[in-house]
């Protein structure tokens, strides 16, 4: 569904190579977590991906075809970016945000109809926050407001869906819920979900594949073969253990941080 080949990004007036011949897929159904250490391109890789960032070479096929091809609404069609909820200052109720979202689908300057209002009603309701409707972005929480971002990416039914580190700033409970959302969204096999994350016990949870990116290059591959002690060690400098809990024929693993590794 999404396969990027080979990809070499570095800012302008910067030594650093961001990513050298960065390559790897997604599948539909599939869930793609994105780690590695602060500052090492994760938000630029998703910068590139959204077109905001011109790479220098490689491709980013979306279907097979190069997004370069595709026009902005072609693309916006297939895409939905669901960003951090933190820092927002939107005046817009929980049911106009997700409108919004529908904007690839409908005609530039038309008010939205009773049937897109309609039809987020049902998204918001789907999702269960339906209360959310008429309360004021500004007014909600960093979780409700989070949710009601991922209503907004979802009303289009895109193909693909961006998450840039959705459950950061999230009490215990609502990252839960965020992780519930994408695990069932990974169920329903209808999306190619890609997510940012700081946390490496939520790739455990949610992702099939891991992309692990480092300063000296990137593994990517099955989770449970990226997300383990070496490579915690080398890729963000930590000594660490994985703990594994069973309930209800699911296995649940963690990673417990224990020190900071000495060169
Ligand atoms: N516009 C820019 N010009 C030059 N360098 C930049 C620019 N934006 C980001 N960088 C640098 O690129 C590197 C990657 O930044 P990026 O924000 O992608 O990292 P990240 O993995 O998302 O970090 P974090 O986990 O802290 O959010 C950093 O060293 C950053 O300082």
């Amino acid at each position: 569904m999404i396969r990027v080949e080979n990809l070499n990004f570095q800012y302008p007036n910067s030594e650093r190579q961001i990513f050298k011949d960065l390559s790897f897929n997604v599948k539909k159904g599939e869930t793609l977590a994105i780690l590695g250490a602060n500052g090492i391109g994760k938000t630029t890789f998703v910068k590139c991906l959204l077109g905001f960032l011109e790479y220098k070479s490689g491709n980013i096929l979306i279907n097979d075809k190069s997004v370069k091809q595709m026009s902005a609404s072609e693309y916006w069609k297939l895409v939905a970016y669901v960003p951090q909820s933190k820092k927002s200052a939107f005046g817009f109720t929980g049911l106009e945000m997700t409108v919004m979202g529908l904007s690839p689908h409908v005609r530039m300057g038309r008010l939205p109809k009773k049937e897109d209002y309609e039809r987020a009603y049902e998204q918001l309701r789907k999702l269960g926050i339906e209360h959310l409707s008429e309360q004021n972005c500004n007014k909600m929480s960093g979780g409700e407001l989070q949710m009601v971002l991922i209503a907004r990416a979802l009303i289009k039914n895109p193909k693909i869906l961006i998450m840039d580190e959705p459950e950061s700033h999230l009490d215990l409970r609502n990252q839960l819920k965020i992780l519930n959302i994408v695990e069932e969204l990974n169920q329903q096999g209808e999306y190619s979900i890609i997510i940012n994350t700081h946390f490496p016990h939520h790739a455990f949870r949610i992702a099939n594949s891991t992309l692990l990116l480092g300063k000296e290059g990137y593994i990517f591959d099955e989770t449970e073969k990226v997300v383990n002690t070496d490579n915690l060690r080398n890729y963000f400098g930590i000594n660490s253990e994985i703990l594994s809990y069973e309930q209800a024929e699911k296995s649940y693993s963690t990673i417990l941080p224990i020190d900071l590794h000495k060169y």
